[in-house]
């Protein structure tokens, strides 16, 4: 019921914002070049274009899509990297040269399972907490070690952004939101948790049971 109405508000939101872009349109006003504005250009090889209510629900999926998954990801970096002096010593002393779109648009798309013929009547449920936490795939999986990371995942080991033609669309924005930020963070801030030990819910995301309070203080 909360979900609905949320999506309510932001419809309504975006319906009125669309109103406007389509009239400053009409009276020759500059476009923004936004995902709006582009959602509003797009036409497929038949010229048709979207409708509004095409426009506004894959502006709300980039959005729902987008927050929780960043803000959780960051959430449980901070958590264990605050549990981890010495990946925080290491994240302050090192020079990294900052990512940009560029960097993360040269990299290569991951490397998907193996195909396999699957029987039609099937549903299929893919569980990647299962290959990343596999030791078939990562020595000791359960420990926050981000030097494993030295080396590449062996190939279909780590898809946290699925695949194939579903592959995550946000995946290299996120990854550049989170790198700038745990870059500023570390450089600028230590801190401490306030619930160490909180255990995880698992469903319907991972989520300290008691969230993740914590104190931030200036260097
Ligand atoms: C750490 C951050 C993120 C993680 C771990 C993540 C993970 C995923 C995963 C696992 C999928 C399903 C892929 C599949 O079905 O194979 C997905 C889909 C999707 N993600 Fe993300 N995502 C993240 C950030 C974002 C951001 C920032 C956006 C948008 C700005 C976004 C938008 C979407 C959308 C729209 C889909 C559905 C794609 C489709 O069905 O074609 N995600 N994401």
């Amino acid at each position: 019921m909360q979900l609905q109405q949320c999506r309510e508000k932001l419809t309504k939101i975006f319906r009125a914002e669309l109103k406007k872009r389509k009239q400053n349109r009409l009276d020759g006003v500059e476009c923004r070049n936004d995902l709006m504005d582009g959602l509003m250009d797009i036409k497929d090889d038949e010229g048709n274009q979207l409708c509004d209510e095409e426009t506004l629900d894959n502006i709300i999926s980039l959005i729902v899509g987008g927050y929780v998954s960043t803000s959780l990801a960051l959430t449980w970096a901070i958590y264990f990297i605050a549990k981890s002096p010495q990946v925080f010593q290491k994240l302050r002393k090192k020079h990294y040269d900052l990512p940009t779109f560029h960097n993360f648009r040269s990299d290569r798309p991951p490397k998907m399972w193996n195909m396999k013929r699957i029987p039609k009547v099937w549903q299929i449920l893919p569980w990647v907490r299962y290959i990343h936490t596999n030791p078939e795939n990562y020595e000791n999986p359960m420990c926050f070690n981000p030097n494993r990371w030295n080396e590449p995942a062996r190939p279909g080991a780590f898809s946290p952004f699925g695949g194939g033609i579903r592959h995550c669309p946000g995946n290299m924005l996120s990854r550049q939101q989170l790198a700038l930020f745990l870059h500023h963070l570390c450089a600028a801030f230590k801190w401490e948790l306030v619930n160490p030990e909180a255990e995880i819910r698992y469903l319907p995301h991972p989520k300290p049971t008691e969230g993740a309070e914590i104190i931030f203080s200036k260097f």
